[in-house]
């Protein structure tokens, strides 16, 4: 079996290209006004500094613009919340992205609740993910949606499979999970106390990998046949899922890097965009 490749990579490249166009447009209509993306880090963890960089990069690529707001490392959770409280008011902030992780003294959560729902274009509050979960509009949370997108191009049915989700934190694992049962898909959860792992993966026809472990899920769990997406990133360029042994016995995959990643870049961006048309289009 020849599997498919679930190309993120150039999937993020083409949406760019349409998403060219459309902020073109509405910057006619605008009077040159271009929707805005606010990125906030705290600290200077070098990694997450690249992530932030990226999304303003792919932000700029599309003719929108970002500013990026940088906190230090012993900033308090009353000074974020007032960072954030004011770009909730900023008529000219279409969108607010806050990297996680944040330091440990700052109550990461109370932060991501206070985005405003028209500006939390990365889809971390717990009202948006709500809304999400009912089928109500909101923006999803970028990594899950990318995914969704992802599999919705290369159309990878979801309805009546059994997805296994192994992973299940607030910005990706629980997210995925909701996503893929609103899509009708039957959503298996497993996390750190799942006891029969491997037996779980065997069930699945489509399995995320969630779990920030390099290579955690084994190839031989797998079923010949299984849609593969591996949301892991690792500096060894590897994901969370041991994928050499499965790229001749699965249906399709997405490959790491060049997978998941920049379709969460894209999703972010795409959201910015929309959110942006609704206020100034
Ligand atoms: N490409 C992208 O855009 C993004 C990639 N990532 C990558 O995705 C991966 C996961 O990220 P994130 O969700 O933030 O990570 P977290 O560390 O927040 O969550 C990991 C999850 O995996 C579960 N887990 C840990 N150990 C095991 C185990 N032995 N068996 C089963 N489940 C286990 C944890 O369970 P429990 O809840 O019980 O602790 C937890 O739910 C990382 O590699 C990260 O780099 C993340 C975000 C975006
Ligand atoms: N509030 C918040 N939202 C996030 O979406 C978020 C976050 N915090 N914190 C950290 C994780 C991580 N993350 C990645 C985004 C893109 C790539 C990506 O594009 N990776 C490239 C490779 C990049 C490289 O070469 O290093 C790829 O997979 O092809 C990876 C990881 C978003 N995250």
């Amino acid at each position: 079996m020849t599997a498919q490749i679930l190309d993120g990579k150039a999937l993020a490249q083409q949406f760019e290209e349409e998403m060219r166009e459309r902020v073109e447009a509405l910057k006619a209509k605008a009077g040159g006004r271009t929707p805005i993306l606010a990125t906030i880090l705290v600290g200077a963890d070098p990694a997450s500094a690249t992530y932030v960089k990226m999304k303003g990069n792919a932000c700029h690529r599309v003719g929108m613009e970002s500013v990026a707001i940088e906190l230090p490392e012993t900033t308090t959770t009353e000074q974020l919340l007032a960072k954030i409280d004011e770009l909730n008011n900023n008529p000219d902030v279409h969108g607010i992205l806050l990297q996680h992780p944040v330091p440990a003294q700052i109550d990461e959560r109370a932060c991501f609740d206070a985005i405003s729902l028209e500006k939390d274009v990365d889809g971390v509050t717990c009202l948006g993910f709500g809304r999400m979960s009912m089928g109500e509009a909101a923006y999803g949370c970028a990594t899950p949606k990318g995914i969704m997108r992802l599999l919705e191009h290369y159309q990878v049915k979801l309805e009546g499979k059994h997805a296994v989700v192994v992973g299940r934190s607030a910005i990706l694992g629980k997210p995925m999970a909701m996503m893929m049962l609103e899509a009708n898909a039957t959503v298996t959860i497993c996390h750190s106390r799942t006891q029969n792992l491997p037996e779980l993966i065997k069930q699945a026809d489509i399995v995320v990998g969630a779990v920030g472990k390099p290579e955690f899920i084994k190839a031989e769990w797998i079923k010949d046949g299984a849609v593969v997406v591996d949301a892991g990133y690792h500096p060894q360029k590897c994901g969370d899922i041991e994928l050499a042994p499965l790229l001749d016995r699965v249906s399709a995959y997405t490959p790491v890097p060049g997978g998941v990643g920049p379709m969460t870049i894209n999703t972010l961006i795409f959201q910015t965009l929309q959110s942006g048309e609704k206020a100034l289009g």
